[in-house]
């Protein structure tokens, strides 16, 4: 294993009824996997089901929000605030999602902005990029991921903090999960950016996981390419799967 610690989340995005959580919850609780000194799980359900998970979840995962709004509390219908997450002691939140991107129409540099408020408060944050099938087809795969990070790089100066996920939009739901050459090739390239534009400590210490129809038997393979540092899991992390996922980190 390099000095990269395998960093496996699970994005059950918008899932879940408290009967399943509570299965899915009592499901990880008894499941086997490597110490926190060789991986580290982030869960991540829907906001209201957060105090749920966060009184019943093993103590060795950690929780993080699927969203936070870019400004601090007050009048932002329908958001949540980065202080309201650090209060109610979750550590790390998820920003840049293709789902939000697409949906919700928010921006690289919206993105960009968020990631800066909620490093400054403390959060840890989950970069999504990835390229969409068009992009990718066009050869502009590498071109579109240092577009969304560029911002990013901008308004931030500690990584420390910062995992980026690397989630080709024609991989996310789809069972078309990249090859390990594919998103191996992508995550240097994010890496020798990274070198480039930032500094190469920063590109030697930060972990870039893959997402993207990863699953039980895709995770032990994916996992030996040496620029991917683990996984950001969608469908697989609803399920007993995810304990296998988690366990390729022993592969990595
Ligand atoms: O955040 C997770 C990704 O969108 C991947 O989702 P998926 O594993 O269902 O393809």
């Amino acid at each position: 294993m390099g000095a990269r610690k395998f960093f496996v989340g699970g994005n059950w995005k918008c899932n879940g009824t408290i009967k399943s959580v509570e299965s899915l919850v009592d499901t990880l609780n008894k499941g086997e996997i490597p110490g926190t000194d060789v991986v580290e799980v982030v869960v991540s359900p829907t906001a209201v089901h957060i105090p749920l998970v966060q009184s019943s979840l093993r103590k060795d995962f950690a929780i993080a929000a699927q969203n936070a709004w870019v400004k601090g509390s007050g009048a932002y219908t329908g958001e949540l605030s980065a202080e309201i997450l650090v209060d109610l002691g979750i550590p790390w939140v998820i920003l840049g999602h293709s789902e939000r991107r697409a949906l919700i129409g928010e921006s690289s540099e919206l993105i960009a902005d968020k990631s800066k408020y909620c490093l400054d408060k403390g959060l840890g944050v989950i970069l999504c990029i990835g390229e969409s099938l068009e992009e990718r087809e066009a050869g502009k795969t590498f071109e579109v991921c240092a577009g969304q990070l560029a911002p990013v790089a901008a308004k931030i100066s500690d990584w420390s903090k910062v995992v980026i996920a690397y989630e080709p939009v024609w991989a996310i739901g789809t069972g078309k999960v990249a090859s390990p050459e594919q998103a191996q090739e992508t995550h240097a390239e994010i890496r020798g950016w990274l070198a480039d534009k930032v500094s190469a400590d920063v590109a030697a210490s930060t972990r870039i996981i893959y997402g993207g129809s990863v699953s039980a038997s895709n995770s032990d393979t994916l996992a030996t390419a040496p620029d991917i540092d683990g996984f950001l899991v969608g469908g697989a992390s609803l399920k007993p799967d995810f304990l296998k996922v988690i366990n390729s980190a022993t592969k990595a």
